[in-house]
Parts: structure tokens; sequence; C-alpha cells
């Protein structure tokens, strides 16, 4: 696990382009802001070039996709594939719509992506693994989280996280777990969508180690989470939300360390 990512990514501030979903836009903005990275979101077509042409890394959450949106990411994913640029993907809720399915496979098949970032259910999904997905929630399965992860890392040639109470992540091939994080972070819809955009965020500045990028970003909001659940009397997840921002701003590569739980 490389913590310098953290520092990197403050010195250097990278662009990171999103395609939004528009219930979390704003946390996820300012979630970038607040760790040092720069966000940037668009949802118009026409001004992808520039897009890509500025930004460090790029995220793309499937959350509220309109066809118009699969038509920007289209456009989107190949410049930033010619460009050797990082996508990361956020397949929402992949499992609730056929259209949703349909549209991930489409996108997953007319570009590459460097991390697909999401829940056991979504994962799963992708994976085309038997799950009980639940909307935007992971659901329920008994399958082995590690194989899942690693077949879907397999059958789309990209690293994947899969988060949840455990965070994995592989390439296929190597697994790393990152055991820390609060069940608050299920409290408040977009840490997920926040996750997928720091992850981003860490591949602008990790050379072409997308496994390495991914871990770092796992690790170090889970433990910003972590800490800011110390100081609560109560489980009041807008409170949370609020200095999960703060903590996301001060947190240091010491604290990381000294908390961090992973196999
Ligand atoms: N029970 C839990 N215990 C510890 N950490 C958790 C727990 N559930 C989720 N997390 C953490 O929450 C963050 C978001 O992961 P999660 O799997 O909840 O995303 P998601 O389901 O896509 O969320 P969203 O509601 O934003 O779409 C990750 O950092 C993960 O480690
Ligand atoms: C609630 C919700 N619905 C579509 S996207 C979203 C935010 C979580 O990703
Ligand atoms: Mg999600």
């Amino acid at each position: 696990m490389n913590l310098d990512l953290l520092t990197t990514l403050r010195e250097q501030n990278p662009i990171v382009f999103n395609i939004a979903n528009f219930v979390t836009v704003q946390d996820v903005a300012n979630g970038l802001n607040a760790i040092g990275a720069s966000p940037i979101m668009s949802a118009e077509p026409i001004e992808a070039p520039d897009m890509v042409k500025i930004a460090g890394a790029i995220c793309l959450n499937l959350g509220t996709l309109t066809q118009r949106q699969v038509e920007q990411m289209k456009v989107v994913g190949q410049l930033a594939n010619q460009q050797q640029k990082p996508i990361v993907l956020d397949p929402v809720a992949v499992g609730a719509s056929t259209y949703r399915h349909d549209v991930a496979q489409r996108l997953l098949e007319t570009f590459k992506v460097a991390v697909i970032r999401g829940n056991a259910g979504e994962i799963a999904t992708l994976a085309g693994i038997d799950w009980q997905a639940k909307g935007i929630d992971a659901g329920s399965g008994d399958g082995d989280l590690i194989k899942i992860a690693q077949t879907c890392a397999l059958k789309y040639h990209c690293v994947v996280v899969l988060s949840g109470p455990t965070d994995v992540v592989t390439d296929g091939k190597r697994v790393i777990q990152v055991h820390n994080g609060t069940p608050l972070f299920q409290l408040h819809v977009g840490s997920g969508d926040l996750l997928s955009s720091l992850v981003a965020a860490f591949t602008a500045v990790s050379g072409d180690d997308y496994f390495e990028a991914a871990q770092t970003a796992c690790l170090v909001l889970a433990v910003t989470g972590q800490l800011v659940v110390k100081q609560m009397t109560a489980d009041r997840p807008g409170t949370f939300a609020f200095e999960l921002l703060d903590k996301l701003h001060l947190i240091t590569i010491e604290e990381v360390k000294r908390l961090a739980s992973i196999s």
C-alpha cells in the first residue's frame, strides 16, 4: 500500500472529470475538493473533448443515467482510452433494471475501464453471479466476495473494488482486503459514489498502478469514516456526512497508518 499517493494527490491537485448522478453530485464534488483533488462535472456531450483533455482521471457514475448521458459516456470513454486517461466506472444499481444492465454491458464493450467500483450486488451482477441485489444497496447473497470480485476483474480486464463492511480490491490475481470503515457509511447515500470518485482521483496520480490507487482510496476513506465516528456519541448520519468532509481534508498519512487494518 502506497500512502505517499495521498501526498502526491494533494501536491498535484488532479482534475477529476465526473459524469455524476443528480442525487449525490455535491457530495462527490465536495469530497474530491476536500481531499485535495479538483472536481469538474459536465452533462454536455459537446464539451467531452475539452473535459477529457484537462482531466487526470474520469469517473462515470450510472446512477441516474439518461440515454443522452449514455452517448456522452461513449464519447468520453473512447477519448479517454485514446489519451490513456484512467476511467473508473460506478455501476449504480446495475441489477435493478434491464436498461441499466444493458447500458453497463454496452459501455464496457465500447471502452476499457481502469477500475470498476461497486457494492456486492453490483459487482455480482456484472460478474454474472447469482445475487439478490436491492436497488442501490448491496442486498444479500451467499457467494464468496473475493471470488465474485476476481470473476468481475477477469471478465472486464480491470481492477475491481467490491465495497462493503470489508472492501475487496483485486486485479483478478492479487487481492487486498480493507477491513476499516463504519456502518454509518451506509446511512449516508453517496458514500459509494464518493469512494468511486476518490478512486479516480488516486488513479490520476498513480501512474498506471490502478491496483495501488484503488487500495489507497479505499483505506483513506474507510479510516476517515472510522475516525469521525470515534468522536460521536450516537449514530448521526447528517453529522457524519459533514464531519467526513472536514476529516477528508485533515486526515494525515500517520493517522491512516495507525488505524489501517488490511490483509
Ligand atoms: N458495514 C460497513 N462497515 C464498514 N464500512 C462500510 C460498511 N458499509 C459500507 N462501508 C464503507 O462505505 C463506503 C461505501 O461503500 P458501499 O459498499 O456502502 O457503497 P454503495 O453501496 O455503492 O453506496 P451508495 O449508497 O453510495 O451507492 C466504503 O468505503 C465501504 O468501505
Ligand atoms: C438514491 C440513488 N438513486 C439513483 S443514484 C442514487 C444515489 C446513490 O448512488
Ligand atoms: Mg452505490
